[in-house]
């Protein structure tokens, strides 16, 4: 995937039964992937006309270790932060979206699920529902002033969207607010015009406005200067479906009941004391998780209330499980993963894929593949076709053995005004955006 934040859906290779229980890994040599390195270093020779002017890494200076980590340009004053919006073309206005409002609430949806990302080949489109909008867009302390749309002057359709949302996020040792950029979308009828640009500067005066300064995103597209570049992994749980949707592809000398049987799972997690997160567990969660967010280069700084609102479970958005201990009453182990459907362009048979993407997870009495393997018994349960993961933290370790294929989907992270020296492992990654 190259030009999307991340994937829809990313055909990968089915396994063949003389290669063990484990997808094939997706050949490096494969065109696609040189058609995509080739790409990405078109990119970086690419002039940025609007990404050369900001606050970020630029691609001139990687490597270059005299230039120090942390903000790259210092906080203006207040009273020098532009107080008037920036101009758009004359046929449109700015609008803030209310997403409390049922009917600015629909707007977006539609927005989002008729020109959101979709994958290379178009097959499937990001269709965030509306409880998972309203959920990623009004955390603890959120401003509704970040909640950016344009509207057509005349006819007021909403035709562009961007937001940004709090968060503490700590990089090394230092914990720095910052917005979290998501949702930026141009409809079909108005792309390659620049309005893109307009909408970032417009995010940027208004987080600036609440005297922030740094942000973090993440995007299918390479821009200067991603701080790492991630891959992700698809799980299939309903093999035939995803093989009929064309998300996934029989493998050579594979039959359709041999790959059902081989993506099977127990009906019940194995785990004792695996259970459904509850409010009563936040200041539990809270503990295990700070505690294992710290290990990683960058991570979000989460207090109780942030647990209490990403994590605890909210039908069809977010699903958090834990481990209680049966002896001690311990909270030892937690996962979670986030709802997040695409729509199946031009099927006759279906038109939702349903997937489950793998959100935040800590381990430390229940091996992590245990866990995750729980984690996807209980997702098969609840009719997810397909479980995806990054591979962030420690994900790596667990990924092969469960029969995630690599899909052809990357997702670069990038930081604004914020320089770090040299690129970060995925490993050393401890943060999921939506
Ligand atoms: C302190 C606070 C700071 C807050 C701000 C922090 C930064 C936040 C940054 C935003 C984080 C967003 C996180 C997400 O939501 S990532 C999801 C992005 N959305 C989609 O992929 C949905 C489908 N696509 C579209 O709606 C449009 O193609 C979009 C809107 C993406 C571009 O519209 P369009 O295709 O009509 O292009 P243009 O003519 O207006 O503009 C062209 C310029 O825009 C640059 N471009 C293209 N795609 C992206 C992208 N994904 N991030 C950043 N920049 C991008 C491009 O390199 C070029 O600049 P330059 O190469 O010439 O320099």
């Amino acid at each position: 995937m190259t030009d999307n934040n991340s994937p829809p859906g990313s055909p990968q290779v089915n396994p063949d039964h003389t290669s063990e229980a484990n997808p094939l890994p997706k050949d490096d040599s494969s065109l696609e992937n040189i058609v995509r390195r080739f790409q990405d270093s078109m990119s970086l020779a690419k002039k940025h006309k609007f990404w050369e002017t900001q606050p970020v890494g630029q691609f001139k200076d990687v490597g270059d270790t005299s230039l120090p980590e942390g903000p790259i340009e210092p906080p203006t004053p207040l009273s020098e932060v532009k107080q008037e919006p920036y101009n758009l073309p004359s046929p449109y206005e700015w609008t803030t979206c209310d997403m409390d409002s049922e009917e600015t609430c629909n707007e977006v949806y539609n927005l989002l699920k008729n020109n959101y990302v979709e994958d290379d080949e178009n097959m499937f489109r990001f269709n965030y529902s509306k409880e998972f909008l309203r959920w990623a867009l009004r955390p603890p302390g959120y401003y509704k002033s970040w909640h950016i749309g344009v509207r057509a002057k005349t006819s007021k359709k909403l035709v562009a969207f961007i937001t940004g949302v709090p968060a503490r996020i700590r990089v090394r040792d230092e914990v720095v607010k910052m917005a979290e950029i998501n949702f930026l979308c141009v409809h079909k009828k108005l792309r390659s015009k620049r309005l893109a640009p307009v909408m970032i500067k417009e995010v940027t005066r208004r987080v600036h406005l609440e005297n922030i300064w740094q942000a973090a995103y993440t995007a299918g597209v390479v821009l200067p200067t991603p701080i790492t570049t991630c891959q992700y992994w698809h799980r299939s749980l309903n093999p035939k479906k995803l093989i009929d949707v064309g998300f996934s592809r029989l493998g050579p000398r594979m039959t359709m009941s041999r790959t059902i049987k081989l993506y099977k799972l127990p009906d019940q997690p194995a785990t004792p004391g695996f259970r459904k997160m509850e409010l009563r567990d936040v200041p539990a969660v809270t503990r295990l998780l700070r505690n294992y967010l710290s290990q990683f280069v960058v991570s979000p700084d989460f207090d109780e209330n942030d647990v209490e609102h990403w994590l605890l479970p909210t039908e069809d958005v977010i699903d958090s499980y834990l481990v209680e201990s049966p002896k001690t009453h311990d909270i030892t182990d937690f996962c979670s993963f986030y709802t997040l459907p695409s729509s199946i362009l031009g099927n006759q048979n279906y038109s939702i894929l349903k997937a489950a993407y793998s959100y935040y997870n800590v381990s430390t009495k229940t091996p992590l593949l245990q866990l995750m393997n729980d984690a996807l018994i209980v997702a098969k349960k609840k009719d997810f076709d397909v479980f995806n993961a990054l591979d962030v933290m420690h994900n790596e370790s667990f990924l092969k053995e469960l029969k995630f294929g690599p899909g052809d989907g990357q997702l670069h992270y990038y930081l604004y005004n914020y320089r770090i020296q040299n690129a970060l492992r995925t490993s050393e990654l401890g943060l999921v955006l939506l």
